[in-house]
């Protein structure tokens, strides 16, 4: 980890969960008005307080050096033929944002749900694929836990969301309890020469298509957001805060009241320009057979449905993933 940018400012306001998970009513309410009010004039929101354990981010750091940084052939041996890119390798040049004219500077590896022996979740879910332990000592290990805390964590926040939809607190528990999420530790190696005089970027302009997505950044610098004011505003990444943005499956579902916000990660200038950036985004998905239907409390004369056609989760997902390459 270096040093973040001087000028990168933090305009996105940095909420601390403790208050949600332990307050007293008053303090609860606060952080859901809090995270709402964030959330719908960004898309974005920092948590700080999440009590995810430092050891374990700083391990999967470590691991995902590890995996990076070996020869082409041992990770293109576990690139999955006809994945979709969903679990396993997915090389340098790959995927390429849906309005993008060249693909991303990135390479990324998957990390999908453990599908229990037997169950039928298997038709939508795939199996996650690894690599041997004594290629990477502890890979499979450390990214099953962080995908268990970062699962954990996500259970949180969606429970603030809802309230503050004037949904149950419960709302989204029976729909993401056996959700498609996705972790997806991203290496974009050092950029050299000329590489980038072509307009690639380490991720062009994008919105996910998830949920919402929890972001563990390295604290390189590198990502924007696109404001309404039609600026690109820096997202800093400071340490122990978790970034959180809402995707495109909850704009939806929302009729537009949560946005899912524009981004891209910029190549940035030296030293960073020459040095690799590493981040670990959390795509949260709702269960593949979920129905993505206009919540009602989203819907108003000022504000009328505009997605009166519900749209089955899995095949939104295929959708878009055609769109940026991978499908
Ligand atoms: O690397 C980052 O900071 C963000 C990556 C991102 O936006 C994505 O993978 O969807
Ligand atoms: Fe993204």
């Amino acid at each position: 980890m270096t040093e973040a940018s001087p000028d990168i400012v933090a305009k996105i306001p940095q909420l601390d969960i403790r208050r949600f998970d332990r307050g007293d009513d008053a303090d609860r309410s606060a952080f859901v008005a809090d995270l709402g009010d964030s959330l719908r004039t960004w898309g974005f929101v920092g948590i700080r307080g999440h009590e995810l354990d430092e050891a374990l981010i700083a391990r999967a750091y470590a691991v995902l050096e590890g995996f990076f940084s070996l020869p082409t052939d041992d990770k293109m041996a576990l690139h999955v033929e006809g994945g979709a890119g969903q679990r396993g390798y997915t090389a340098f040049g790959v995927e390429q944002a849906k309005d993008a004219s060249v693909p991303d500077l990135k390479e990324f590896w998957h990390v999908g749900r453990d599908v229990p022996e037997g169950s039928d979740w298997g038709d939508s879910m795939a199996p996650n694929v690894w690599p041997d332990d004594d290629l990477v000592p502890g890979f499979r290990d450390t990214l099953s836990e962080l995908y268990a805390a970062l699962d954990d964590l996500s259970r949180r926040v969606l429970r603030a969301i809802a309230l503050h939809l004037g949904l149950p607190g419960d709302y989204f528990e029976t729909v993401v309890d056996h959700g498609n999420s996705i972790l997806r530790p991203i290496h974009y190696p050092a950029l050299g020469g000329e590489q980038g005089a072509d307009g690639a970027v380490r991720a062009a302009a994008h919105g996910d298509i998830n949920l919402i997505t929890l972001l563990v950044g390295s604290g390189e610098p590198g990502l924007q957001l696109l404001a309404r004011s039609g600026e690109w505003i820096p997202v800093s990444t400071i340490e122990g805060v978790v970034v959180c943005n809402v995707g495109d499956m909850l704009e939806r579902l929302t009729n537009d009241v949560l946005p899912s916000t524009i981004h891209r990660v910029v190549n940035p200038p030296e030293p960073w320009r020459s040095k690799p950036r590493y981040s670990v985004p959390f795509f949260v998905h709702p269960n593949s057979e979920f129905s993505i239907e206009t919540l009602s409390g989203c819907v108003s004369d000022e504000r009328p449905n505009a997605y009166p056609e519900p749209i089955n989760a899995d095949a939104f997902l295929r959708q878009r993933l055609r769109e940026i390459g991978l499908g």
